[in-house]
């Protein structure tokens, strides 16, 4: 737990800093319910947003007593900790990932959920059926499960982006170290799939307008809502090789590949029906593909070895 609270304070520190603003920012593991409750009891507060959780794919099927005790064992301390202090709203970082294989696409949020292709993607779908299960049990609750797609990009300021530690296992974060040099070329898992150039396709959705997605939610839930679930994606499926040539058109650097075997667990195609988080949330994407690569090269050009000078 220790890597991740220093990673949300790094970011939180990072936020304020951009803002001008002060959010109160705490280190805090949230198994410790002892810890969360000095947090309750020092700040009032009407709404949850979880965010905390491990979400690296092949790490999570590796270690699952890991992700099974980071996600959800914090998640049901959490919602205990809310429960003793009247806090019963809730709004959840959820993914794509619950769907497991698409049954149809795009997706929208009736299509069955479950059979996760990963054990990441299990972690997301068993906290949503808790958070739904509390939600019918106690009147007062209410959660917004938040179904996110790929998130992309980062802020226009280029003072925060995404750092994984080590090598990164997400597409965009690797391509963008390839541009920068820091890596070398980019391994595309996989070129003989049913998509148009035979490479995946992923719904990429630019991450200030995954923010504005929240905001959203907050709002709505003030209308005593039950658990409602929402994607939050853009509806358009872009292949890999897709991606790694907007990525060079934005930064104007080569992004060098080779095409590899398939990636344990990964699908063909995924892509989101977005249209119930417009109609029901009133949210609407402003930001397109060119625009999360170049904030996404912005970042790290001006961050070329991410927040770690040395590394
Ligand atoms: C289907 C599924 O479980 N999707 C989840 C997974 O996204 P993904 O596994 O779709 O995200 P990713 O960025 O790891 O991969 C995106 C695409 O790029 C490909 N790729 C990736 C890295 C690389 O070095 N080379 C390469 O070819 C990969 O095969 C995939 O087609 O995790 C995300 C968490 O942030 C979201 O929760 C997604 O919902």
């Amino acid at each position: 737990m220790d890597n991740l609270a220093n990673a949300g304070m790094d970011s939180m520190r990072r936020v304020n800093e951009i803002t001008g603003k002060q959010v109160p920012t705490f280190s805090i593991d949230m198994l410790d319910k002892d810890a969360l409750r000095d947090l309750f009891k020092k700040h009032k507060i009407l709404c949850v947003m979880h965010f905390a959780g491990l979400k690296t794919v092949e790490e999570s099927c590796n270690k699952p007593l890991l992700y099974y005790k980071t996600n959800i064992g914090a998640t049901i301390s959490l919602l205990e900790v809310m429960k003793e202090f009247g806090v019963y709203n809730m709004i959840f970082s959820s993914s794509a990932a619950v769907y497991g294989s698409p049954t149809y696409l795009p997706m929208d949020e009736k299509h069955p959920v479950g059979g996760c292709t990963n054990l990441y993607g299990k972690t997301k779908y068993f906290i949503e059926e808790i958070i739904k299960d509390i939600c019918t049990a106690e009147n007062q609750s209410n959660g917004v499960l938040l179904r996110y797609f790929n998130p992309v990009g980062a802020h226009v300021s280029g003072k925060l982006g995404e750092d994984p530690q080590g090598v990164p296992s997400k597409l965009m974060p690797y391509v963008s170290q390839v541009a920068v040099r820091r890596l070398k070329e980019l391994t595309v898992y996989g070129d003989n799939y049913d998509t148009p150039d035979g490479t995946e396709v992923r719904d990429y959705i630019y991450v200030v307008d995954l923010a504005q997605g929240h905001v959203a939610a907050l709002k709505y839930l003030k209308k005593d809502c039950g658990c409602k679930v929402f994607n939050l994606g853009t509806g358009k499926g872009f292949s890999v090789i897709d991606m790694a040539k907007a990525f060079e058109t934005a930064s104007g650097k080569r992004v060098p590949y080779q095409i590899a075997g398939r990636r344990e667990g990964d699908i063909a195609s995924c892509y989101a029906d977005a249209s119930l988080a417009e109609k029901e949330l009133g949210w609407a994407l402003k930001l397109d593909l060119a625009k999360m690569c170049e904030d996404l090269w912005h970042w790290q050009s001006n961050n070329p070895t991410g927040f770690r000078p040395d590394s």
